[in-house]
């Protein structure tokens, strides 16, 4: 078929596993809050160079770099209002791209500096989740029509000692929006296996979690957040691909040649060990190809190992991470794998059924999900 359009992407309905709350503000937000709030650090003081700030900021090529951009959005989400209007943004803004499912996370730890509790900054993220979905449902005057879900992910922060607390709040909301666990935060030094009771604790609720893995560090992450950790998921997972040969050399040697063969040759490829699990497994890879590319983890969307996993079946999904700071959306993101990754309607149904399968919601809910909404309109 031909090249699919921007507002036929738009159209489409998406469902998006991996977006930070604190990287998807709006700027015009960040800029009122930071007036209301009297916060004076702001880099920028108009929508267009704030928004501009942060894009190029961000495009630094390193994960730690691109991370200090988030003190200006969590500087401005300390106060229950300013949390519940966020939540209430993101889920119009993510319903009027859309999105009809999505699970949003962020790290309850950095929003007390204005004096709130952990469970104060949830029963806030919360009651903005529940604002949007319901202003989405009854098309109320500033929501874009359709239907939208919206669940939160509670992140403890790698480098803190907090893990164990955000575990627990994270099983005491679990019947109240919250849908599961994450770590996030700069990944070289400091490994999954720091918080390996919280880990337990959760398993042993029988509750969801995935862990940011393998996406500035190597496989050795990605293995401990698997084998030790039990992680569900892997956030990014982008580097598995360190794991697979083609004629016997590393794929990472030539990617895009290897990006070129995949459809045609997928039995000249050789897994590893643990590439050969994660695909065996399913284990979901939460791929967030502009996010990559602003931290240096893939070269260009042409060569992201996006294209070579999902050739390979790998079960891939497709997401923003932060919208504010890769200046993104998910039908962007669809739209460059589109133009500039020669993806279809075929990849983008694929990733759309894989995350919709991924989901840490219950099995029925997800299955009608992917009967009524999903495959009525890729398949209609
Ligand atoms: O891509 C990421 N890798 C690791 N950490 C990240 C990424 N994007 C956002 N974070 C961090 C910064 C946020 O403040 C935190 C919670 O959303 O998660
Ligand atoms: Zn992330």
């Amino acid at each position: 078929m031909s090249e699919l359009g921007a507002e036929q992407i738009r159209a489409l309905p998406k469902v998006l596993l991996h977006d930070h709350l604190d990287g998807g503000v709006r700027p015009a937000t960040v800029l009122e809050l930071a007036q209301e709030q009297g916060y004076a650090a702001l880099p920028a003081d108009d929508v267009v160079s704030l928004s501009a700030w942060f894009a190029e900021s961000a495009d630094s090529g390193s994960l730690v770099r691109y991370l200090e951009t988030f003190a200006h959005t969590v500087g401005v989400m300390q106060t229950a209002d300013a949390l519940r209007r966020t939540a209430r943004e993101c889920v119009l803004d993510l319903a009027a791209d859309g999105v009809v499912y999505a699970e949003v996370r962020y790290a309850p730890e950095q929003h007390l500096e204005g004096g709130l509790g952990l469970d104060e900054v949830v029963a806030a993220v919360n009651e903005g989740l529940r604002d949007g979905e319901r202003e989405v449902a009854q098309g109320e005057a500033e929501a874009p029509a359709g239907r939208i879900r919206v669940r939160a992910m509670l992140t403890a922060m790698r480098h803190a000692a907090r893990s164990q607390e955000i575990a627990e709040l994270a099983v005491r909301y679990r019947d109240d929006e919250v849908c599961g666990f994450d770590i996030a935060g700069a990944e070289d030094g400091f490994p999954p296996t720091r918080h390996l009771g919280a880990f337990e604790f959760l398993r042993q609720a029988n509750a969801h979690f995935t862990i940011h893995a393998g996406e500035a560090f190597g496989l050795a992450s990605i293995w401990e957040a698997i084998q030790w950790c039990g992680a569900e998921r892997l956030g990014h997972g982008i580097r598995i691909v360190d794991d697979i040969t083609l004629d016997g050399s590393p794929v990472t040697d030539d990617l895009a040649a290897a990006i070129d063969r995949a459809q045609a040759e997928p039995g000249a490829f050789a897994l590893g060990e643990l590439a050969a699990y994660v695909r065996d497994r399913r284990i979901p890879l939460e791929m967030c190809p502009s996010s990559n590319v602003q931290t240096g983890a893939a070269p260009s969307i042409e060569e992201h190992a996006i294209r070579l996993l999902d050739a390979l079946r790998f079960r891939v999904t497709l997401n923003t991470d932060n919208r504010l700071m890769s200046a993104t959306t998910m039908s962007r993101e669809a739209h460059l794998l589109v133009d500039q990754g020669g993806w279809g309607l075929t990849e983008l149904r694929r990733v759309t059924v894989n995350a919709m399968k991924s989901a840490f919601l219950p099995f029925d809910e997800r299955l009608a999900i992917i009967e009524d909404v999903l495959k009525p309109a890729y398949d209609g």
